[in-house]
């Protein structure tokens, strides 16, 4: 159990077979050059520096306990401490949490700082990093402001460099729970990917991985996850996919108020006839550059696809995200986009992947359609989910924002109890400090294990979107007119590659 040691590293040199080469390999995998370090708290330091776990520290209540503020004066430090509601005997998430967390390091995540074991009832306490500015589901849902693109291509693209972390530790680790509110806000409002009591850490063919029951959160969950044997990193890549869904359209991933009421469903379908727009947050209208919510709706609808062979993996997924977020954050492109949706909106079919700024004086834009004039680029066979009659959550797209009810995780690693869905806004209040203050209804759903089994029950149909065009940019030098090549867009690369069934 590595997280017993004060220094995580020599945890995993010492016991973690899998880790012999971590030292050397430290640059790849921990993105950290000091090691970090995982400290061994007293648990009377954490109860006075929750001021007892009282409700004024409280930050907000999961599936599995409660997180509280903590001032750890001995180290100068504002941590969050989470409190399992399980006895430790029930195998509580918590051991494993600290038991993956003690080995994995980033910025994009939310750190392990330490642990401290209750000794009334051996519970352990996790001491991770606090994250002051709420989560990424409180900033979608419950914020009378909500981000903008910039923001929102942002935070995606940090999303996906942490998950694409995991996935590439050695062995990987399936994180299996990631949703809007496991996306808690840093400091300086960067995403960081928290919550790690379903991950597992391990190799696909290895026994924890082949033995433990599927688990995650009913709307995000990837339906060709029926079985232990079932799981890969595909499964996350599923997940994150609803998550960009979610980011995209504004609406939870599962939401009574639309029809059909999983995002996939009303989402993909749209995407698929090139209905790009319809699946844009109406609160904050269409990025100036449309072609920005064209690459993100396509690069969501091939993480959600029915096969997860199919799927990206996270460093394809990053890698166009990256471009994207180029594209955002490149000022010119959004003149660009203005001149080119001039030209007879001719950009409205363009899959524009690549830019470099230009370096100087005017730029001119020049437009040539190219390829085939059939509409003949398509997403195909995205996953379907069946949602049976679980109700989770939701808020309408036009005007008015109700409150929202969060979807839950469900399964664990340890006993899962049998409770009733229970929507009575009554019992649950979650409130933060120092962040957003939310009032969520409590959502308790039946945590059977079957309960995570989303089976698919429609095969969507392959439509044909779009065509390609190429945009030229000119720039004028003393007078004359060059064409830079460099600045040749890369068309439909996102469409062209592995669409077929
Ligand atoms: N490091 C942190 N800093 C600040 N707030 C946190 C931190 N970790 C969790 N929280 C807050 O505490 C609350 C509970 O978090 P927790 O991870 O236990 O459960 P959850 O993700 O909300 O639900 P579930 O357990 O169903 O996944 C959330 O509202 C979250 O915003």
């Amino acid at each position: 159990m590595g997280y017993f040691s004060c220094n995580a590293e020599s945890a995993i040199a010492t016991c973690d077979s899998y880790n012999w080469n971590l030292k050397k390999n430290r640059k790849k995998h921990t993105h950290n050059h000091t090691p970090f370090k995982i400290r061994e708290f007293s648990y009377s330091d954490l109860h006075s520096a929750t001021n007892a776990f009282s409700q004024d520290n409280l930050l907000g209540k999961g599936s599995h306990g409660y997180v509280y503020k903590a001032h750890i004066h001995q180290y100068k430090l504002i941590a969050a401490v989470k409190r399992s509601k399980l006895n430790s005997s029930n195998n509580c998430p918590s051991e494993n949490e600290i038991e993956i967390l003690s080995r994995v390091h980033h910025p994009r995540l939310v750190n392990l700082l330490g642990y401290a074991v209750d000794e009334s009832n051996q519970n352990k306490l996790i001491v991770v990093e606090f994250m002051p500015n709420g989560s990424l589901y409180e900033l979608l849902h419950c914020c009378s402001k909500p981000p903008n693109w910039t923001r929102r291509v942002r935070f995606a693209l940090q999303i996906a460099r942490g998950v694409h972390f995991l996935h590439c530790s050695n062995p990987p680790v399936i994180h299996r729970d990631i949703k809007s509110s496991n996306i808690l806000l840093d400091g300086n409002f960067n995403a960081r990917l928290g919550d790690f009591g379903l991950s597992l850490r391990g190799h696909v063919e290895d026994v924890v991985v082949k033995s433990t029951p599927p688990a995650g959160t009913l709307g995000y969950l990837d339906p060709a996850y029926l079985a232990p044997g079932d799981l890969s990193t595909k499964s996350d890549v599923f997940s994150f996919g609803i998550l960009l869904l979610e980011i995209i359209s504004g609406r939870n991933a599962i939401d009574v108020n639309y029809s059909p009421p999983s995002v996939v469903d009303w989402a993909v379908p749209l995407i698929k006839s090139g209905e790009y727009t319809e699946i844009c947050d109406p609160r904050i209208g269409l990025p100036e550059d449309d072609g920005v919510l064209r690459q993100l709706a396509v690069v969501a609808a091939r993480c959600v696809r029915k096969t997860a062979a199919k799927r990206p993996a996270m460093t394809e997924v990053m890698d166009w995200l990256k471009v994207v977020c180029k594209r955002m954050s490149s000022p010119i492109w959004n003149n660009i986009g203005r001149r080119v949706a001039r030209v007879g909106r001719v950009m409205e079919s363009a899959r524009v992947m690549k830019y470099e700024p230009l370096d100087d004086s005017m730029e001119i834009v020049k437009i040539s359609r190219i390829g085939s004039t059939r509409r003949n680029r398509k997403v195909s066979d995205v996953a379907s989910v069946d949602l049976g009659s679980v109700v989770i959550g939701g808020h309408k797209t036009n005007q008015e924002i109700k409150p929202v009810i969060r979807s839950k995780s469900i399964g664990s690693l340890g006993e899962i109890e049998s409770e009733p869905l229970d929507l009575d806004n009554n019992n649950q209040t979650v409130r933060r400090k120092g962040g957003l203050a939310v009032k969520m209804p409590a959502v308790r759903l039946s945590k059977s294990r079957s309960m995570g089994m989303i089976q698919s029950s429609t095969r969507l149909m392959n439509k044909n979107i779009g065509n390609g065009v190429v945009v030229k940019f000119f720039k004028k030098t003393n007078g004359k007119e060059l064409e830079d090549s460099k600045l040749l867009v890369d068309v439909g690369k996102l469409e062209l590659k592995g669409e077929t069934n």
